[in-house]
This record gives structure tokens, C-alpha cells and sequence, in this order.
């Protein structure tokens, strides 16, 4: 269980975060929406302990402040929306990097067992990126790219998966899929995945958990067919958002056999 107690973020003289308080029960995914420049990054930074902030978050009855950089990692990992390939590493060296905070030995160069291979070799199967394991991923596209540091992510098996808009850069196959591959995959192994989305049907098709963003507080959260009025999404996204999306809908009933 996550639990997030009166968190609030500040830089410089900007109150970025103000008052969040937030439960996530294990195996319940979250998805968090917003205009530009809510927070929802900040949020998300803040659970994976990456930044400094006012307020107390827990994992498990743990508050994350007294757990060890390592130890962390063995519970949460986040995919940030902007990926580094500052280092010309192959595709399989990249997910190979999310076993290291799961290997076991204490050594400053742990050695990499038959498992972790394994769980490599799936993450990349998993991902379509099995064919590309000895490529640079920088040689790679923008959306392969996205695909192995979400590989890489998988590889570290954490209980707790922080997405910032793992969508960016996918075509509409891999975008259909991931969402489909993450919702079984938390259901199946009692996991948390907490994700950025811009696109709503999308990350409605996630989890029907949302949490919507306002100048740095959370407006309404809870189950979106509970909480979902006409004026609450103007507010939130301050655009007609109905019409756009009756207009979508009205183009696919064209859509013939
Ligand atoms: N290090 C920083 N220094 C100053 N301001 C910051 C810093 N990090 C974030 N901010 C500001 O905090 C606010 C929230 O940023 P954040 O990245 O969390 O927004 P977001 O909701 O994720 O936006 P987007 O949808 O564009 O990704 C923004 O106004 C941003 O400019």
C-alpha cells in the first residue's frame, strides 16, 4: 500500500505540489490527468523519492525517507517521459541495467545470474525488442527506444510502476498493447502501476482510478464513472472535451465492415 500524507513541493519560491494526500491499495493502478504543468511529474517524482518535498509517503507502512536508494528500487521504479541515451549501450545492456538494484550479492560488481538472463530475455520478448537486443538504442527509433526503457523497467520487477506518459512515441499497436500488458500484469501479481496520461480513453482503458490535477492539487479523485461530470472535465482541461469526443465517435460509426 502506497500513502501519500499531506505532501507538498516547493522550488524556489513556487509551491509546485500543495497538499496531496492520496491511498493506493497493492494491485490498484492509478492514472493521473491534468493540464501542462499540474504536477503530475512532480508527483510522481516525489513517491520516487527523487526529489525533496514537505509531508510524509509510505510504502507498506515504510516512509520511503528511511529506506536506502537501493532498497527503493527494489520496490518502485519510474519510466520518465524523457529517456537518456547519452551512452551508446546495446539494447540488452539497457535491460540488463533494471536487474542491478535486484541482484543480490553485496559486491561492488554483483554477477548477473541465469534468472536475471531469463527475465531480461522475457522483458525484451515481451517488449518485440528481442530481434534488436544487440543494436545501440541509439541507433533506434524514438517509440523502439521508449520500448526499452520500458523493458527496462519490467526487467527490475518492482511492486510499484511509475509511467510518465509511456505512450509518447508509440505507434497505436504498441500503445494498445502496453496498456493491455500493464493491466494484466498488475492483476496478476498484485502490483501498482501509477501512470501520466494525456489521452483519456487511453488511460481509462488502464484503470478507471484517476486522479485529476489542478495548479498542483488533486481536484477530484476516485472511480471515473463515479466522479465524471460534464463541468468537472471543462474545469480540469478547461476544453470542451465532450464535444471532441462525441465528434471522434461520430467518425467511427462510419466505419464500414
Ligand atoms: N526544477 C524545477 N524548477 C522550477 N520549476 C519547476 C521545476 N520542476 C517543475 N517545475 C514547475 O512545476 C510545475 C509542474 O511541473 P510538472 O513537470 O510536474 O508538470 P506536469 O503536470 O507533469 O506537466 P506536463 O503535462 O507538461 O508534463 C510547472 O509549472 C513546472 O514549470
Amino acid at each position: 500500500m502506497i500513502k501519500i500524507e499531506n505532501l507538498s513541493v516547493r522550488v524556489q519560491d513556487k509551491q509546485i505540489l500543495k497538499n496531496i494526500n492520496l491511498t493506493i491499495a497493492d494491485g490498484e493502478n492509478i492514472c493521473i490527468l491534468g493540464q501542462n504543468g499540474c504536477g503530475k511529474t512532480t508527483l510522481l517524482k516525489a513517491i520516487a523519492g527523487l526529489i525533496t518535498y514537505e509531508g510524509k509517503i509510505s510504502i507498506d507502512n515504510v516512509d520511503i525517507q528511511t529506506l536506502k536508494r537501493k532498497d527503493l528500487a527494489k520496490k518502485l521504479s519510474m519510466m520518465s517521459q524523457f529517456t537518456n541515451v547519452a551512452f551508446d549501450y546495446s539494447v540488452y545492456e539497457t535491460v540488463m541495467m533494471g536487474r542491478y538494484s535486484q541482484l543480490k550479492s553485496k559486491s561492488l560488481f554483483p554477477t548477473v545470474n541465469s534468472e536475471d538472463r531469463k527475465i531480461v530475455e522475457d522483458a525484451l520478448k515481451l517488449s518485440d525488442l528481442y530481434e534488436l537486443s544487440n543494436r545501440s538504442i541509439n541507433s533506434l527509433s524514438g517509440g523502439q527506444q521508449q520500448r526499452v526503457f520500458l523493458a527496462k523497467n519490467l526487467a527490475q520487477n518492482p511492486d510499484i510502476l511509475l509511467l510518465d506518459e509511456p505512450n509518447n512515441h508509440l505507434d497505436l499497436k504498441n500503445q494498445i498493447e502496453l496498456i493491455n500488458y500493464l493491466r494484466e500484469w498488475s492483476k496478476s501479481k498484485n502490483k501498482n502501476v501509477i501512470g501520466v496520461f494525456h489521452d483519456l480513453p487511453l488511460a481509462l482503458s488502464l484503470t478507471d482510478q484517476v486522479i485529476f490535477m489542478k495548479e498542483g492539487q488533486i481536484v477530484k479523485q476516485g472511480l471515473f464513472t463515479d466522479i465524471a461530470t460534464k463541468s468537472l472535465l471543462e474545469e480540469v482541461f478547461e476544453v470542451q472535451l465532450l464535444d471532441f469526443y462525441q465528434k471522434q465517435s461520430d467518425y467511427f460509426k462510419h466505419i464500414r465492415d
